[in-house]
Formats: C-alpha cells, sequence, structure tokens
C-alpha cells in the first residue's frame, strides 16, 4: 500500500485504521486491581521502558465489524477490493471464538437460569457493537538490530479471547509462570488462541490474560513477518464484574462499592496507554 494511502487511514480513536512502524509499543497494565473504572494512573502500569526504548518494529491495519455486509469506516482500495473476503474471514473467526466461549461457559457451570452455555457468547454476539478488529500485521525485515529491539512487546490483549495465526515466521512467544518466555512455533493449518483482559476479570484471575510478545530470532530477523488476529471483545457497555458462577471468585464488598467497569472503559484505557499519538493529541 502506498505511504501516501496509509498515511490518509491512520488510525484514529476508533481505533480502526493504519499504525506505522514504531508508533505502538507493548503495554502491561497489573490487572485485576478492582472491577471498579478507576483511572489509568491509579492502575500500576507499565510501558515498560526499560526494556523497549524504541515502539514495536511492526505496522498494522485494523478493520472493525462489518454491518449489514459493509465496513463501518472507509476502507483503502486494497482491503476495498477484498471486502467479501474480508467479512467472511472475520465472522468464521468470530464463530469460533464464540464455540470457545460456550465451551468455557460450560466448563464454569454458569447456572442454566443465569444464562447457562450461553452466557459468554451473548455478551460477544457480532450484530452488537463492540471493539472486535481484525489486525493484518506486517513486520518489515532488518538488517541489522539493538539486542533490545523487539518486533511486538511484551503485553496482554484487551479483549475476551484472540485468534491469531502466525504465517510462516514465528517468532511470537507466551510467558509460561512468572519468568520464562517458550517459543509458540507456526504449526501449519493451526492458529493460536490467546485469553485476554476482560476475561481475566470476569473469572476474577481464575483465567489468565496471557503475556505474550514476538521477538527478532537471528534466523529470521533478516526475513518479513506477517500475520493476522483477530481480537473478540465484549459488547461496549457490558459490565465485567464476575460471572455468576461458584468455580469464580467473588468479592462482594467490591461488587456493592459502585458501577462496574465495562468492556469499553478498559479499551480505552489500554489504548490510550498504548500509543503515542494519544498523548501527543491532547
Ligand atoms: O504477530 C503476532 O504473532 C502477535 C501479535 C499480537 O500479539 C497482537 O497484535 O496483539
Ligand atoms: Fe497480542
Amino acid at each position: 500500500m502506498p505511504m501516501e494511502e496509509k498515511q490518509r487511514f491512520a488510525i484514529g480513536k476508533d481505533n480502526f485504521g493504519y499504525t506505522a512502524m514504531h508508533q505502538e509499543v507493548g503495554i502491561l497494565f497489573f490487572l485485576y486491581v478492582s472491577h471498579r473504572p478507576v483511572r489509568p494512573t491509579f492502575i500500576s502500569s507499565s510501558l515498560d521502558r526499560s526494556t523497549q526504548k524504541i515502539g514495536d518494529f511492526k505496522e498494522s491495519y485494523q478493520v472493525g465489524k462489518f454491518k449489514n455486509g459493509k465496513p463501518v469506516h472507509p476502507l483503502p482500495t486494497l482491503f476495498e477490493e477484498r471486502v467479501d473476503e474480508l467479512e467472511s474471514f472475520m465472522k468464521s473467526c468470530h464463530t469460533v471464538i464464540s464455540k470457545i466461549l460456550q465451551t468455557f461457559a460450560i466448563g464454569l457451570e454458569i447456572p442454566e437460569s443465569e444464562g447457562g452455555k450461553n452466557w459468554l457468547s451473548d455478551r460477544h454476539a457480532y450484530d452488537i457493537p463492540s471493539g472486535d478488529v481484525l489486525r493484518i500485521l506486517h513486520y518489515p525485515a532488518v538488517e541489522s538490530r539493538d539486542v533490545d529491539d523487539i518486533r511486538a512487546g511484551s503485553h496482554t490483549d484487551y479483549g475476551s479471547v484472540t485468534l491469531l495465526f502466525q504465517h510462516n515466521i514465528g517468532g511470537l512467544e507466551v510467558h509460561a509462570g512468572r519468568s520464562r518466555w517458550i517459543p509458540a512455533p507456526v504449526l501449519p493449518g493451526c492458529a493460536i488462541i490467546n485469553l485476554g483482559d476482560c476475561l481475566e476479570y470476569w473469572t476474577n484471575g481464575l483465567f489468565k490474560s496471557t503475556r505474550h510478545r514476538v521477538v527478532f530470532r537471528s534466523d529470521t530477523q533478516k526475513l518479513e513477518r506477517y500475520s493476522l488476529v483477530y481480537f473478540c471483545q465484549g459488547y461496549e457497555g457490558v459490565s465485567l464484574d464476575p460471572i455468576p458462577s461458584s468455580l469464580v471468585p467473588h468479592d462482594e464488598k467490591e461488587e456493592e462499592a459502585g458501577r462496574p467497569l465495562t468492556a469499553v472503559e478498559h479499551l480505552r484505557m489500554k489504548l490510550d496507554a498504548s500509543y503515542e499519538y494519544y498523548a501527543n493529541e491532547e
């Protein structure tokens, strides 16, 4: 895509569009501080500037869910010519994620009277506005780099479930336990499923939002890398208070302490912390 067109579709506060090289940084919130809306400064957050001196070595384009078969925001020609393909791919990702959410609801033994196996999937219906996006990522090849440079800094995803397709070049690593990074290899025909922050909130920490990153590997840094990621998020105003399940710990005191945090508020806090340009806009 020509640079001019990329700039014309630069990402805005709606979270759709083009993000340039070094524009985004990995962001780690220490979650699970409170289910009440709190200002980001009160959340112990880390832009991890100590390990990430410049933004990610990647560029990306984010497309939102379609409405009545039409994109909800203008698209560059490259994507406009492929809207049917894009929509059908996004819908397929969403269908797979709905099934995963139903499996979780069954495992969590949510009572029928509360919504049973549909409790989570009902909160992620395709036709209700939410922060869902398909992210198309390109990690350019580099000739030489600093030891600290990273393709995508350590972070957790903001939504509920993420479906991630690495193309043919690996580099994705998942944080296992408290101190060890393990590679998530490229397996042909397979997708990676990541749990995001909202599920950690909903299960009060029983499910963990997986920390992950994309590193340069000496054998592949001179090769460009592509990946496709579908982020599924609950509808905008949905409360992130714990799920009605006896397996999920509840804190009655906190639940009575005021209005719950919503999916869209959590998304806003993370986006504001991840992108340099928000700070510049104010
Ligand atoms: O490109 C990848 O493999 C991972 C991308 C990712 O984690 C993200 O965009 O949130
Ligand atoms: Fe991610």
